[in-house]
């Protein structure tokens, strides 16, 4: 039978497939800070649809909302405007999460804020264990995720032990323990030096690939954000608003030598003047 056939066939039996709910969906979402000495709207008017195993980069000048972007849709802070949808369940009803939807998040900082008494393992399998789940299951999924991280050989390290791009793997770790539906970080690799950064950024690259993450990733770097990046989203300040979205088309897995491409240059160039355009 010809594909055309079989799809002539599929259209007369009628019901379509309903599509999947895109991964996240934020509409009209916007956040007004209220203190005794002003009113800030830090967000306004934020639109943006985000597909199962995509990698968005957030970029912008210092105070244009990054922070409060991604702490809306780790549900730590809730919008004053607009609506937020994990595969179509809203996070937020009001002020109050939805903690069965925030359950399904990973989220990842600056800071590694890891259990200093706590093993490597053991910090990775907090999640699991806060969750419930039995001691056996926990340390299998904690010394596989330790593999994908590239720390086996530390599982039973403490963090004092290890570096600060180690302890950045440890989280990242904790945050797929629960195969979360979407990841979060905001400025994951912002404390570590250059190489140590660049590596992660690999790493991270791979991590993502293997687990067909869906990232929302929160940088000052504009390299570093077309790097990992498959859509780079830019904001501009008071209030932060998105003035621009820009596809990044290059093959997957990515090497640091694509840094060196021309057109590479290009999109880093014109990411800076269009920050630039909006002090
Ligand atoms: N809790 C708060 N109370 C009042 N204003 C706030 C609060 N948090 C953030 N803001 C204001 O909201 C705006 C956005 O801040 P936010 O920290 O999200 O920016 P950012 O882009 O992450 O900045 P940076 O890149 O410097 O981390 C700023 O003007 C900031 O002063």
């Amino acid at each position: 039978m010809s594909a055309h056939h079989a799809e002539t066939l599929d259209a007369a039996a009628g019901t379509p497939a309903p599509a999947a709910p895109p991964k996240l969906e934020l509409t009209g979402v916007g956040k007004q800070f209220r203190t005794k000495r002003a009113t800030t709207q830090a967000l306004d008017d934020i639109d943006l649809t985000i597909t199962d195993g995509e990698f968005v980069s957030l970029i912008g000048r210092s105070g244009c909302g990054k922070t409060t972007l991604l702490r809306m849709l780790a549900g730590l802070l809730s919008p004053t405007e607009g609506k937020i949808l994990v595969e179509g369940r809203s996070l937020w009803d009001g002020s109050t999460v939805d903690s069965s939807v925030v359950s399904q998040l990973g989220v990842v900082f600056q800071e590694a804020n890891l259990f200093p008494w706590y093993s490597v393992l053991d910090n990775i399998a907090l999640p699991l264990q806060l969750r419930g789940d039995g001691k056996a299951e926990r340390r299998e999924r904690a010394r596989e995720l330790a593999e994908l991280v590239g720390l086996q050989g530390f599982e039973k390290s403490y963090p004092r032990e290890l570096s600060g791009g180690m302890r950045q793997r440890v989280a990242i770790a904790r945050a797929l323990s629960t195969h979360p539906k979407l990841l979060l970080m905001d400025e994951p690799f912002g404390a570590l030096d250059a190489l140590t950064r660049e590596r992660m950024n690999l790493e991270l690259q791979r991590i993502a690939l293997a687990t067909n993450a869906t990232v929302v990733f929160v940088t000052h770097d504009i390299a570093e954000a077309v790097f990992l990046g498959d859509r780079v989203v830019h904001l501009t300040p008071r209030p932060g608003r998105i003035s621009g979205i820009t596809h990044v088309d290059f093959a997957r897995p990515r090497d640091i030598d694509v840094e060196t491409e021309a057109e590479f240059g290009k999109i880093v160039r014109e990411l800076r003047h269009a920050l630039d355009g909006e002090e």
